[in-house]
């Protein structure tokens, strides 16, 4: 992260990519603002650039604007600004941000952070009526669950206040306010609210996830980014918290196991030489058998294009052997080690290049296949969550959607074995329809010269 030590004045905001910088997309704009020492910088380290929250303890004080690229459904571009910086410093227009996100500290109940709140706040709605508003009530571990939500209601209570005392017209501001720590998972869930407000295909997002849901039986699903582990949707069902830190911890541990994917898959003569030992594997001479061709337009209703595991008799017969997805020789099995938030085990964990890619379609967000034509491969993984009885219990399912995307879905332990195959059939659609989605986005935020 590039910092300038020696000017204490906000200047022009420097740049440190995190992700893929480039001037040709227009990028949506957040502002990370508050009092020194409250927290803004970790929060940007942690969630785009993958620094420990132990290791926030020796970051230093920001004395430059800092601009920060990350690239998930939405091209972002997050702003990290000193604590002293003010909206005359800021130098740049405060329209051209989608989101200001103030942080504060859950122990500055005192006067002067309040107030520059609340000033913030009025002079930000006097200037961008729509602004998106947030307020991140920050570092909440240091406090007990009792003093937590009391000092988080007396924040809340006296900005709320204050602003109405300023003006009849301030009242009524949206603004809204979330509890985070760096450490544990409400960060990453606060994060993930604060950016569903952002993407403008989340509604078709979420009806993919409803659609596969409802045809895989699963019970919870997460399209989540796989770098940042901020979810950017969900299917329509309530987030149950602990279902949702259970998804990003699986995450986190298969994240851990990376690069094993990456070596293994990025072998194209290894893919071909290494013999099966994978039970759902079709036999060699299966033929490989192309997926129909994907959605006309996003808004297209995806619901038909869903095998339902549920259907009439006639779908049952469907297995991973006809999955479209499963045609190509597969990969060994890479050895999983036990992670250690589950006490369930690794049911499977493979390798599968996808036969739609491997022909070059459909490689979503912006990705357009590796040079050379090699394919992309999405792994895919699953861990049961109670594996006493046979059948009983949930599975939690990973698969990787697109290079940046990974859906995460829970489904009852006893679906996913008997119709597995199935469900990685309806992977393979809702893969296609999220990956249109993204070029879609894509193909909107060219900025041509
Ligand atoms: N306990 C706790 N400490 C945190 C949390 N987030 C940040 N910190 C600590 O707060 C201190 C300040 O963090 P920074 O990220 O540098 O704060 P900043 O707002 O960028 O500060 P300036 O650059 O001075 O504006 C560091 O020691 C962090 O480790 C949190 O969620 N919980």
């Amino acid at each position: 992260m590039s910092r300038d030590t020696t000017s204490r004045q906000p200047t022009q905001p420097s740049s440190a990519a995190n992700g893929a910088k480039s001037d040709d997309v227009a990028r949506t704009k957040i502002l990370l603002l508050g009092m020194r020492r409250s927290g803004k910088t970790s929060i940007q380290q942690v969630l785009f650039n993958n620094l420990s929250p132990r290791e926030t303890l020796y970051l230093e004080t920001t004395t430059q604007s800092t601009k920060h690229y990350f690239d998930t459904v939405i091209p972002l571009e997050i702003w990290d600004c000193p604590g002293d910086v003010t909206l005359e410093t800021l130098d740049a227009p405060l329209a051209q941000f989608s989101t200001v996100i103030f942080v504060i500290d859950i122990q500055d109940l005192y006067q002067q952070p309040i107030q520059k709140l609340v000033d913030f706040v009025i002079t930000a709605y006097n200037e961008c009526p729509n602004l998106n508003l947030e307020v991140f009530v920050h570092k909440a571990d240091v406090l007990t669950e009792e003093y937590k939500i009391e000092n988080f209601r007396h924040i809340q209570a006296r900005v709320l206040s204050d602003l109405s005392y300023a003006g009849a017209e301030y009242e009524t501001i949206p603004i809204n306010f979330q509890l985070t720590s760096i450490y544990d998972h409400s960060l990453h869930d606060a994060f993930s609210r604060v950016l569903h407000k952002l993407i403008d295909s989340l509604p078709y997002l979420e009806d993919l996830l409803n659609v596969f849901c409802t045809n895989s039986q699963a019970n919870k699903a997460f399209l989540f980014d796989t770098a940042s582990r901020l979810y950017v949707a969900t299917d329509a069902s309530p987030v149950d918290p602990p279902v949702h830190n259970l998804c990003s911890d699986y995450l986190q541990t298969l994240n851990a196991f990376g690069p094993l994917y990456k070596s293994v898959s990025a072998s194209p003569l290894r893919m071909r030489t290494v013999p099966s030992d994978h039970s759902d594997s079709p036999p060699p001479s299966a033929p490989a058998s192309p997926p129909p061709n994907p959605p006309a337009a996003v808004t297209s209703n995806p619901n038909s294009r869903f095998a339902s595991p549920l259907a009439s008799p006639s779908t049952a017969p469907l297995s991973a052997h006809q999955s479209p997805q499963v045609a190509q020789q597969p990969l060994p099995t890479p050895p999983m080690p036990h992670p250690p938030h589950f006490s369930s085990s690794i049911t499977s964990s493979t390798v599968r290049p996808s036969n739609h890619d491997a022909q070059g379609n459909g490689n979503g967000n912006g990705h357009a296949p590796p040079s050379g034509g090699k394919p992309l491969f999405y792994p895919c993984a699953a861990a049961s969550l109670a594996p006493t009885a046979a059948g009983a219990g949930t599975t939690l399912t990973y698969h990787l959607i697109t290079p940046k995307l990974a859906l995460l879905a829970l489904i009852p332990t006893g679906v996913f074995q008997a119709r597995r195959g199935l469900v990685e059939y309806n992977v393979v659609f809702f893969r296609e329809g999220v990956q249109e989605i993204c070029e879609v986005e894509s193909d909107a935020r060219k900025v041509t010269a």
